[in-house]
């Protein structure tokens, strides 16, 4: 089996049983349309997927081994990265905060510069490497925060909210940056308020209420493969 796959997924909160999940699959290369109303547990869910949050129950299957937590812990955290509602920013340049992780890990220097280099050209902010991340717009922080994301070649990537708060054309960077990273491979999990916007993205829709998830259809026009940059920008 390729993917991941979690199995019996359970968790209380104050009393109440928050997630009772028998199945939930992701696959590579796809990208999960996850609704709910606010509070359903969509947030925790993402950061149990995330390896954050360990569930009360639950068993995660990853490439033929079957793992129960703390170990799908540790899996989850170095498949999946998870992209928060509001994109934490710290004072620095916006190559700096490409760059934490991959210094955290105790990558090289020179390969750090590298793939740094290559991501913001990547998201196409090349010109803003120098730039203080904590005085970019909205649109710009996000593209900050999906090049942090890509650059620690995550295999999943979880997506709170993406595009909350954002106008028209930051929210079409945003997809657009989004579609190119699932045409990489790179599997995705979107929340989101906005299902026409998501479905043109995603290849399945869950709805999580009362614990459970359900499958509903996507709604409007799919968008084709096509991938020219909105604005017609770098
Ligand atoms: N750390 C926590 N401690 C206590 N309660 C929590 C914690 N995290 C979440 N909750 C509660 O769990 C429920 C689900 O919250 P969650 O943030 O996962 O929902 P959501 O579907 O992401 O909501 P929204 O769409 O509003 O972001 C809420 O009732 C919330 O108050």
């Amino acid at each position: 089996m390729s993917g991941l796959e979690l199995r019996g997924l359970r968790l209380r909160l104050h009393g109440r049983l928050l997630l009772d999940i028998e199945r939930l699959q992701l696959e590579r290369g796809a990208c999960l349309y996850l609704s709910g109303a606010n509070g359903a547990g969509k947030t925790t869910l993402l950061r149990i997927l995330a390896g954050l949050l360990p569930p009360d129950e639950g068993l995660l299957l990853a490439d033929g081994a079957s793992l129960r937590w703390p170990r799908a812990a540790a899996r989850l955290r170095r498949d999946v990265v998870y992209c928060h509602q509001a994109p934490y920013l710290f004072r620095g340049t916006v190559a700096d905060n490409v760059a934490y992780g991959l210094r955290r890990q105790g990558v090289p220097a020179p390969e750090v510069a590298a793939r740094v280099a290559e991501a913001l050209a990547w998201a196409g902010i090349a010109h803003l490497a120098g730039r203080d991340a904590r005085r970019l717009s909205g649109g710009e922080q996000q593209r900050v925060a999906l090049t942090r994301a890509r650059v620690l070649a995550p295999r999943y990537l979880l997506l709170d909210e993406p595009t909350a708060n954002l106008d028209g054309e930051a929210r079409e960077q945003t997809y657009f940056l989004l579609r190119r990273l699932r045409l990489e491979g790179i599997g995705l999990v979107v929340t989101s308020h906005e299902p026409r916007a998501v479905s043109r993205l995603a290849d399945r829709h869950l709805l999580l209420e009362g614990g459970r998830l359900r499958e509903l259809p996507l709604q409007g026009p799919r968008s084709g493969p096509g991938l020219a940059r909105p604005g017609g920008g770098p």
